[in-house]
């Protein structure tokens, strides 16, 4: 119990608390998580995940994501370097330890996007991140969502859509998100964001003016 409040104290006294956002392939969160970095670049740092999945047009290595075959991802895990790993809709994805200090030493909030896998992982580890899911206000409303964005195949697609059945109802299990966001009209889902996470900002802005 000690050890478990000390390592708290100290992930508290590393910096600002990380912010981990889930919820369906297409509901939004790298829409909203992206305006978010904009406004407050100097606020939010984005913890930069492993994949094995191909780039889709406009993603940058080591920006976006780092992209790396199954096997240097498999050595990596092996290695110890990940806190969290899963296999989503086909491929791999993981947040690394790196990833995650290379924001928190700047004093940044780390924004994590995983999946539900990914949030029952680090649940059991001390990062204690604000958990906030982000919803679409309907599958109908994904489905469009995802066939608008066109970086899917139809296998990938139909994947993705059974994912996100089972991600609407573990959005919705008690005690597992502090923010619920449906992400129905944009500009009201970033407002509801902003306001959930203004204390957070609030804190890094001040803590930043006074050094
Ligand atoms: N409120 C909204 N209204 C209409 N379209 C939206 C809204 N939010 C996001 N979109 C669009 O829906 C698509 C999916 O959004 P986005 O890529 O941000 O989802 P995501 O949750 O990050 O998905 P993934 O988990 O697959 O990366 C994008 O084309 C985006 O422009
Ligand atoms: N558990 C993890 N899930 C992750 C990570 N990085 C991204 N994701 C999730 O994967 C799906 C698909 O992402 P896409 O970019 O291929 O559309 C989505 O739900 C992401 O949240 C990670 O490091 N760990």
């Amino acid at each position: 119990m000690y050890m478990r409040y000390f390592s708290r104290l100290f992930s508290a006294m590393a910096g600002p608390r990380p912010v981990v956002f889930s919820g369906p392939s297409g509901a939004g969160k790298s829409t909203l998580l992206k305006k978010l970095m904009k406004e407050y670049d100097s606020v939010f740092g984005f913890s930069v995940s492993h994949t094995t999945r191909n780039p889709r047009p406009g993603e940058v290595n080591g920006k976006d994501y780092h992209y790396v075959t199954r096997e240097a991802m498999q050595k990596a895990i092996d290695n110890g370097e990940f806190i969290e790993n899963a296999v989503f809709s086909g491929n791999m994805y993981g947040t690394s330890k790196a990833a995650v200090q290379a924001v928190q030493a700047k004093n940044l909030i780390c924004i994590l996007d995983i999946d539900m896998q990914g949030v029952r992982n680090i649940k059991k580890t001390d990062l204690n991140p604000i958990y906030v899911s982000i919803q679409p206000p309907s599958m109908a409303v994904l489905e469009k969502r995802l066939r608008d964005r066109k970086t899917e195949t139809e296998e990938s697609l139909q994947k993705r859509l059974h994912a996100a059945q089972v991600d609407m109802e573990f959005g919705k299990e008690p005690d597992i998100f502090d923010v619920l966001i449906i992400n129905d009209h944009l500009d009201e889902a970033y407002g509801q964001l902003k306001e959930a996470l203004s204390k957070e900002i609030n804190m890094v802005k001040k803590a930043s003016l006074s050094s």
